[in-house]
């Protein structure tokens, strides 16, 4: 099997035409010229896609199995990036972190003390009564 072709983002820009539709997903390149006309989301999203990296709308859409199955009959090699862009995979996680709230430092710890002494006092008070 020949090597898969690799095409820079450059490359891909210029298949951005109905009949010449190249679009990246995850970091593979497809040429889906030919599933246009039978995609179920319709064609305009496709066009929309043409010669971009289609991954976080394809991912939005939360296609299929069987989608991801007749995606691979498009594939037709690797998205080589350039420069200093980021690849784009599949986020599994909010790509933003969330900030880590500070623990403030709260007086719960002293509180519990006086608690725990006046139950104690309490507690030999109660004893001392009943001995
Ligand atoms: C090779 C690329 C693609 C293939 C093989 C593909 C295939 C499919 C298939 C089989 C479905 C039917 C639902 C399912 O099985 O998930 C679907 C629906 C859809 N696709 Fe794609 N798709 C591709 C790329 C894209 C891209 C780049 C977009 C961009 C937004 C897109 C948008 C949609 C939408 C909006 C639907 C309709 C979802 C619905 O009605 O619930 N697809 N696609």
């Amino acid at each position: 099997m020949a090597a898969a072709k690799t095409y820079t983002t450059t490359e891909l820009a210029l298949h951005n035409s109905k009949d010449n539709l190249f679009l990246s997903i995850n970091g593979k390149v497809y040429d889906v010229s030919g599933f246009i006309d039978e995609h179920p989301g319709g064609e305009e999203v496709l066009i929309d896609e043409a010669g971009h990296d289609a991954t976080e709308s394809f991912e939005d859409v939360g296609h299929s199995e069987e989608a991801r199955d007749i995606m691979k009959r498009f594939y037709v090699g690797e998205l080589k990036l350039e420069g200093s862009e980021k690849p784009k995979t599949k986020p599994t996680f909010a790509t933003t972190p969330k900030p880590i709230p500070a623990v403030e430092p709260t007086d719960t710890g002293s509180s519990l003390q006086y608690v725990i002494a006046a139950v104690v006092v309490a507690g030999c008070v109660i004893w001392k009564a009943i001995s």
